[in-house]
């Protein structure tokens, strides 16, 4: 399979902070979600690999090129979705679209304009009256309208409505049915990513906790449950995280099949959502008191 884009050991240190050589790669022609609670470092990953902030070590690749030497090239075949607007306020939609339809060389207008009218966002208004959603929808619209191969998203489905975010979960499905494209986009709306991600990557503190395909993820991790009685020392090794309460305990392990084989039936198994993969993972080991 294709690589689009390869980080390795990519390093950012801010002051109370580093990205941690940072390694994974975005496969050609799938939906990849980049999850991680606030502050993990999903933005300044995105904002190193469109080399909007210089990286202090490491390597990042796109379409085979170093994203800093050829940035330019590189550029005219992304399409990028910020997290903060990033547009002329005082602008209408229409103006503002031509300030960044002169910037590529492959604009389409015809699909701009079935975009825009598919997500229905008004052409005459002026970009500071336009509701969150709607500068949402216009910079997906902008995204999508000049040939990219690759969809590079920060949070586009965050602060949206359910309706909203469907539509454009649906837009990014259609779009990589071809194969020839690639969607990557961060987000903490986790369970967007149940429906739609092919790969998931989760960072946690500034480091890939792992990197996987959705299938990967239903293999590997798993919730087992079952009485106090059942765990001891070397078992609970297993787990990511346990939640332990007088009546019996719950928890999280990457080792599903390991642990089948030590629990066999005496445990309940269930397959985790990818936010319990996350709140297990940050929070470790708690213990109960209550019941
Ligand atoms: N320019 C900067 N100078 C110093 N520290 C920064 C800078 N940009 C980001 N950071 C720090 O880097 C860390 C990661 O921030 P980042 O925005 O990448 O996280 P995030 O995963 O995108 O979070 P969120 O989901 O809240 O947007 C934070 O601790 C942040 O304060």
């Amino acid at each position: 399979m294709e690589d689009v884009v390869v980080l390795d050991g990519v390093t950012k240190i801010y002051p109370g902070f580093q990205l941690d050589s940072l390694s994974f790669t975005i496969k050609k022609g799938f939906i990849h979600g980049f999850i991680g609670r606030n502050g993990a470092g999903k933005t300044t990953t995105i904002k190193l690999m469109m080399n909007l902030v210089k990286r202090d070590a490491g390597t990042i690749q796109i379409f085979g090129l170093d994203n800093r030497m050829h940035e330019k090239e590189i550029k005219q075949r992304i399409g990028f979705v910020y997290a903060e607007n990033h547009f002329y306020e005082e602008l209408t939609v229409e103006q503002m679209k031509r300030v960044v339809a002169s910037f590529y060389r492959k604009w389409d207008e015809q699909t701009f304009q079935r975009y825009l009218k598919l997500l229905d966002v008004p052409l005459k208004k002026k970009i500071k009256h336009l509701s969150k959603g709607m500068k949402v929808k216009f910079s997906i619209a902008l995204a999508l309208s000049h040939n990219a191969d690759l969809i590079v998203m920060d949070e586009p489905t965050s602060g949206l409505d359910p309706v909203v975010r469907r539509e454009i979960l649906e837009l990014m499905s259609e779009l990589i049915q071809d194969g020839e494209k690639t969607v990557f986009f961060s987000t903490h709306i986790t369970s967007d990513l149940e429906q739609i991600a092919d790969y998931i990557t989760f960072i946690h503190e500034g480091r890939i906790y792992f990197s996987l395909t959705k299938e990967e993820i239903a293999d590997l991790y798993g919730i087992v449950k079952g009485g106090p009685d059942l765990l001891n020392r070397e078992n609970r090794k297993l787990f990511i995280g346990l939640r332990e309460t007088p009546y019996g305990f719950e928890g999280l392990t990457k080792e599903m099949k390991k642990a089948r084989e030590i629990f066999g039936d005496r445990a309940i198994y269930e397959a985790p959502s990818l936010d319990e993969i996350m709140v297990y993972t940050v929070k470790g080991n708690t213990k109960h008191q209550e019941a």
